[in-house]
């Protein structure tokens, strides 16, 4: 489902990613794990093509990752660290906007499949300003689940989250069948709960485990409970 292959990423003399090989295969939940600063986001955002990269390439369902080529997006959906939402509208609002934007129309009874899903279907005409950071994150979440991708890439999912936000996260990760997922993450009680591998990043080399043998392993950098 994913393929990175000999990916280098740079920025001036920082080399950051260092001939990066990784396969994800269909049906994983894989989780991308390092210390801050060891560049995940910098990898997920080279993966996307959100930054030329230096040397390597990514193929995403057997089409290559390039500006040129769009084939690759239709079978991804991406939640960065930070969903930009619009903190005047509803989360309904915001929800069709982005429906809109990604799928090209608004599905109204998707829509509302969705905000059921991550619990927001009763606050969904509340002015998002009014969310809390773990409304915020799961309306983030349905829209990234809106268009049914194959592939979820998800970007520290439950990041600045209190354990109870967390719990309500990882409950819909852990519903999703039939998905390929790649999400950073640095809790290892999240890991535990819903990934079958690790992918490490170390140094800017990358090393793939199963969930089991990288606990043994106790790589535990840049982790929480
Ligand atoms: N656009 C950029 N220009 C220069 N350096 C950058 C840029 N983006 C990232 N870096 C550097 O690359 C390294 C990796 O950063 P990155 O944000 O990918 O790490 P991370 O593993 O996602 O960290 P965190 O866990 O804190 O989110 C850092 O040293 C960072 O300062």
């Amino acid at each position: 489902m994913i393929s990175i292959e000999n990916l280098s990423q740079s920025f001036g003399k920082k080399t950051v990613l260092k001939n990066i090989h990784l396969n994800i295969n269909r049906n994983e939940v894989c989780a991308l794990v390092g210390r801050n600063g060891a560049g995940k986001s910098t990898l997920l955002n080279s993966m996307l093509g959100q930054l030329p990269v230096s040397e390597g390439r990514v193929l995403i369902n057997g089409k290559e990752v390039t500006q040129k080529n769009k084939e690759w997006k239709k079978s991804v959906s991406y939640l960065p660290e930070k969903f930009l939402l619009y903190p005047s509208l509803t989360g309904a609002e915001n929800m069709a906007f982005f429906s809109e934007a990604i799928s090209g129309k608004t599905d109204e009874s998707r829509m509302e499949e969705m905000l059921r899903s991550v619990s927001l279907w009763d606050d969904r005409d509340k002015q998002v300003k009014n969310y809390s950071k773990g409304m915020l994150q799961r309306l983030g979440l349905a829209i990234t689940l809106y268009p049914d991708a194959d592939l979820l890439i998800l970007d520290e999912p439950t990041s600045g989250i209190d354990p109870i936000g967390r719990k309500e996260i990882l409950e819909v990760i852990k519903s999703l069948t039939g998905k390929t997922i790649f999400l950073s993450s640095h809790h290892i009680d999240e890991i535990r709960q819903v990934c079958t591998h690790v992918a490490y990043l170390e140094d800017g080399i990358m090393e793939k485990y199963l969930v089991d043998e990288f606990l043994e392993k106790k790589k535990l950098g840049g982790m929480e409970e």
